[in-house]
């Protein structure tokens, strides 16, 4: 019985695996998932009713209502909805209810890549080839500064990598799903990488990782 390519990306805040990934998914024919954008609706729906980040049963209500068909990446890129996601990314109950969402969605042939937290560990174990993506945290600040130079004109370095260290920081504390490495991930330091030569190192690990599979 066929089942479906699922390659997991997993990294800190910015490291580009959102990038990496969609790239991959168009050249190997698979659906791609943000799983990022899952926590980001949630937690924006909270904003946007005006509720606490700490109320449970609204939270969990909240993230039932997240449609992955419907994740406008546009709004939901805002600096204050990342913030508010790692906020509500600790609270099990609705990290299982996203995590089901995600787990149907990889489960379709011909299968998906899906980049996020805790992709390879938790939400996908059984993937065929896991990344974690990493970059020095100036570096991928000053990666996210330049993008929203280009989008708003303006932005400011200094909060841009205080909001990523402080987000990595809470996602690798957390005790339900913390940001790390599954054991049998490939690392991939992006520092001295530009985009072409990222997407090359992970296309040469994901083709020797599948024909090493194929031999056995
Ligand atoms: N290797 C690279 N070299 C230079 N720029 C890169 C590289 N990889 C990604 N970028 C740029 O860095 C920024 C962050 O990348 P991206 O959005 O893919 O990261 P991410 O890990 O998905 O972020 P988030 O944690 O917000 O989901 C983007 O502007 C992207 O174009
Ligand atoms: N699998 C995931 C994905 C994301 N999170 C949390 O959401 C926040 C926003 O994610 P981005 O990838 O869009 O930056 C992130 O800081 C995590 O707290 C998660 O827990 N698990």
């Amino acid at each position: 019985m066929q089942t479906p390519l699922i390659i997991a990306i997993d990294g800190p805040a910015a490291s580009g695996k959102g990038t990496l990934a969609r790239r991959l998914a168009a050249n190997l024919g698979l659906r791609h998932l943000d799983t990022g954008l899952t926590y980001r609706a949630t937690a924006h729906r909270l904003l946007q009713h005006g509720l606490p980040l700490e109320n449970l049963s609204a939270a969990e209500t909240a993230a039932r209502q997240v449609d992955l068909h419907d994740l406008d990446r546009t709004t939901l890129s805002q600096h204050e909805i990342g913030e508010a996601a790692s906020k509500i990314a600790v609270m099990p109950s609705v990290r299982r209810i996203l995590v089901d969402k995600q787990r149907e969605f990889a489960s379709a042939m011909p299968g998906a890549v899906l980049d996020g937290r805790d992709i390879g560990t938790v939400v996908c174990p059984q993937a065929k080839v896991k990344l974690y993506v990493t970059a020095a945290a100036p570096v991928r600040a000053r990666r996210r500064h330049e993008e929203l130079l280009a989008k708003n004109g303006s932005d400011d370095f200094d909060a841009i990598l205080a909001d990523i260290e402080r987000r990595d920081a809470r996602d690798m504390a957390r005790d339900d799903s913390p940001l790390r490495p599954a054991v049998d991930a490939y690392l991939l330091d992006t520092s001295q990488m530009d985009i072409e030569a990222a997407f090359s190192a992970a296309k040469v690990i994901i083709n020797d990782a599948l024909a090493a599979e194929r031999k056995i």
